[in-house]
């Protein structure tokens, strides 16, 4: 079976074009301002219309208070609420109460105790989302960052929910990624620009022949 692709961080209309034509079945849209990818909702929601349906749009959201969730959900179409920062068991299942829409929380990922951690996500979420915790000490974003965790880590590991892995991904490496985890989905957001912040559409076509090939 081919494995589901989500091109987050989608921020122009050609990149979207690409990731639609490549058949990704997920796109993203960062609603974090410290990301080069950040979109304003007026934006996205221009975005969201662009997207035909069978594609489900996303929206990425770091720690939101419910301003900022219905600030966004009140313009923009989502299919999928993306929880990419601190946010407890607790907070995920509320917001999955609260709007009604599928939520998929973001686990950072180091060691196997992080991985142990999980388990208390995954009765709170629709789906998990692996990806690798970003370095201590440096300015780096909660993800988004183009690093890679061990892949072996989750060798072995079963979960309730459906679950995608990110984090480093790139043409060069999807075949190695899934083989080792056995992710039917993928996310991939740095290995598919040629600059922070800005998709290069042969990339992300390129990414997506990959995925379709496997
Ligand atoms: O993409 C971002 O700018 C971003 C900002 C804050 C939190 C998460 C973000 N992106 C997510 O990070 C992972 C890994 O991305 P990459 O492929 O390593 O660049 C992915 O799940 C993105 O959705």
């Amino acid at each position: 079976m081919p494995v589901q692709v989500k091109i987050c961080g989608i921020n122009r209309p050609d990149a979207l074009a690409a990731a639609v034509a490549g058949g990704a079945r997920y796109v993203g849209l960062v609603f974090y301002e410290r990301s080069p990818r950040h979109v304003a909702p007026e934006l996205a929601a221009e975005l969201a219309r662009q997207v035909p349906t069978g594609v489900r749009v996303v929206g990425l959201f770091v720690d939101p208070d419910e301003l900022m969730l219905e600030r966004v959900l009140g313009s923009v179409p989502l299919d999928l609420i993306q929880l990419h920062g601190e946010e407890t068991p607790e907070r995920v299942a509320e917001v999955r109460a609260a709007y009604g829409i599928e939520v998929m929380k973001a686990v950072k990922v180091a060691e196997a105790a992080d991985l142990d951690r999980a388990a208390a996500y995954d009765g709170a979420c629709d789906r998990l989302l692996f990806d690798a915790k970003a370095p201590k000490g440096v300015a780096a974003l909660p993800g988004g960052n183009g690093l890679s965790f061990d892949w072996t880590l989750l060798a072995g590991r079963t979960w309730a929910r459906p679950w995608m892995l990110s984090g480093g991904l790139n043409a060069g490496n999807l075949a190695d990624a899934v083989r080792a985890t056995g992710a039917t989905a993928v996310d991939v957001s740095s290995g598919v620009e040629d600059r922070p912040g800005h998709k290069d559409p042969a990339l992300v076509a390129g990414f997506l022949a990959c995925a379709a090939a496997l």
